[in-house]
């Protein structure tokens, strides 16, 4: 293998790399006083199961940066098969009515959306947060878990969408 610590590594060629990388789709709400947002989000990982909590990288220069931060609290719908459309609704540079519009929500203990049909949804109290160049590393305590369907996966590789087949297993 070869290590070189002198070349810096272009931001095409990182982007090629993580697309190498399979990811599950969320779409990542929040509401209150700053206002009802979502946008799509492949970078999200588990951190710590005492407190549970996971992480969200948001780009500070997206539309919905200042509701998630004057808000401190999110849902992570993580999406199923079939839900490419919303996936693509929420990645886009759609209007937030118009983005909500291609889904059927509810409201759990953050009062952040939650969206029927998800795979799962986390509902979570931002807890704190750092920034790491364009984005805001959220650390998020999850409050609420609901598994609301069994369905297959949707996963994000090789930028495209795939739907992976299985049950999910419990320890
Ligand atoms: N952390 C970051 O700033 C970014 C990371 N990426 C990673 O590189 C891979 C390839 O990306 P692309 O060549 O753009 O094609 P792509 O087709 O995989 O990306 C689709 C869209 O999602 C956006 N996107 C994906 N991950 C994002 C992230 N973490 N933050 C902000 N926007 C994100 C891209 O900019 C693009 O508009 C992505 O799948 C992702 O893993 C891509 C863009 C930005
Ligand atoms: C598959 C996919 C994955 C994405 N992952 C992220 C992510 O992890 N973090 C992020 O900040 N933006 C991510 N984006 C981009 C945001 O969804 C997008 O910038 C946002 O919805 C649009 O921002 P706007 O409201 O400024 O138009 C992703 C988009 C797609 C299509």
């Amino acid at each position: 293998m070869t290590v070189s610590h002198s070349i810096p590594v272009e931001r095409q060629a990182f982007r090629d790399a993580m697309a190498g990388l399979a990811a599950a789709v969320n779409v990542v709400t929040t509401d209150g006083p700053h206002g009802r947002a979502g946008f799509t989000a492949t970078a999200v990982c588990s951190v710590t199961d005492q407190p549970p909590t996971l992480l969200v990288c948001i780009n500070r220069a997206a539309s919905v940066y200042e509701s998630f931060t004057g808000n401190g609290m999110v849902c992570v719908n993580t999406l199923g098969n079939g839900q490419q459309a919303l996936s693509n609704a929420f990645g886009g540079k759609l209007p937030q009515e118009e983005r909500f519009a291609a889904g059927h929500w509810s409201q759990g203990v953050t009062g952040a959306p939650i969206l029927e049909g998800a795979k799962l949804s986390f509902d979570c109290r931002i807890t704190s947060s750092t920034s790491v160049g364009t984005h805001d590393v959220l650390i998020c305590e999850v409050l609420d878990i609901r598994q609301q369907n069994e369905a297959d996966v949707l996963v994000y590789f090789a930028r495209r969408y795939h739907e992976l087949a299985g049950t999910q297993a419990s320890a």
